[in-house]
């Protein structure tokens, strides 16, 4: 769906994207993950032929967007963290207006559809102004699916949401790519939030491509020891257990470092055969350990 070469952008003497290659199938979820300013808006733009490259090749399904911007924005809906909403028109207006600068019927039913799915039936009529964030959030979402593009770009989605409102635009954006096989690539800075919904990240840093792949796959790249917190009764006198170092974190509960997941089963064992075991969770393997460990084994050697 989108192939992406050796791309180059700079503004001035600042170099934001530099030679950046990747590539997204149809149909991925895919998380864009990197710090403030270090180039994803920019990188979203350039694939949305909003700007255009200094060097390098964007393909995004044929088209290249610096020639074919229309073309590609008419396939694909873009979530940006301003909302772009008329704050003096009602929802349905809004809805209604940008239907018709994609050019579709603005009477056309599937905007209720969208209103409904969005939970925005009951307030289609009220003026944006007094919407609250989530319910102007969900509106945007439901504008960017207008013309029910094939690739969307969401940055920040859930940024200013309560915990509800969290769990909802991520179940949309869920069942969006379900449904309609829909490529997305999300920004955002709430690592544990992309955990249950992207196939595979892309991690930017100062414009440059530090790193990409599935959990699974970056885990097995950076992921060496593994921190165990173990709930047990067991109370060892020593500050190892079965060859393994361990603190005490609470009244029950131990947290040990084993130098790989295959010595989970093992100490596990050794434990229960002196005491009951309750939980065991490993600590540091989540997304947000994983972006820590991959910025900073990227910043060895230099
Ligand atoms: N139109 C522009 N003119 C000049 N500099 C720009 C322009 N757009 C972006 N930049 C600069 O490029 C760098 C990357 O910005 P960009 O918005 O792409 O980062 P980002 O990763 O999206 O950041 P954030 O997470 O804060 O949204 C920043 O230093 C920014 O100041």
């Amino acid at each position: 769906m989108i192939q992406i070469k050796d791309l180059q952008k700079s503004f001035g003497s600042q170099v934001v994207i530099n030679s950046i290659s990747f590539e997204i199938q149809k149909g991925e979820i895919v998380g864009l993950l990197g710090p403030n300013g270090s180039g994803k808006t920019t990188l979203i733009r350039l694939m949305n032929g909003i700007i255009r490259p200094d060097g390098g090749t964007i393909v995004v399904n044929g088209l290249t967007p610096g020639e074919e911007g229309d073309r590609i924005r008419a396939m694909s809906g873009v979530l940006t963290e301003e909302a772009g909403l008329y704050e003096d028109m009602t929802g349905l207006e809004n809805l209604q207006f940008f239907s018709s600068l994609h050019g579709l019927d603005p009477q056309d039913a599937s905007i209720e559809d969208l209103l409904e799915s969005f939970g925005l039936t009951p307030h289609r009529d009220k003026k944006v102004r007094g919407y609250s964030t989530g319910m102007k959030k969900r509106l945007s979402l439901a504008r960017a699916l207008l013309h029910r593009p094939s690739l969307l770009y969401l940055d920040e989605p859930t940024n200013g949401l309560d915990p509800e409102g969290i769990r909802f635009v991520l179940d949309s954006i869920v069942k969006l790519n379900r449904r309609e096989g829909t490529t997305i690539l999300i920004s955002s800075h709430i690592l544990y939030q992309l955990e249950s919904v992207c196939d595979r990240y892309l991690f930017i840093e100062n414009g440059v491509l530090i790193e990409q792949g599935r959990k699974a796959e970056l885990e097995e790249r950076h992921l060496g020891e593994v921190r165990l917190r173990v709930e047990t009764p067991l109370s060892p006198r020593e500050s190892s257990f079965a060859g393994y170092p361990f603190q005490r974190t609470g009244d029950r509960e131990l947290l040990f470092t084993l130098p790989d997941k295959s010595r989970i089963p093992e100490l596990l064992k050794s434990i229960l055969k002196e005491a009951d075991l309750y939980t065991a969770h490993i600590e540091n393997r989540n997304l947000e350990s994983l972006y820590f460990t991959i910025r900073r084994d990227s910043h060895e050697g230099e």
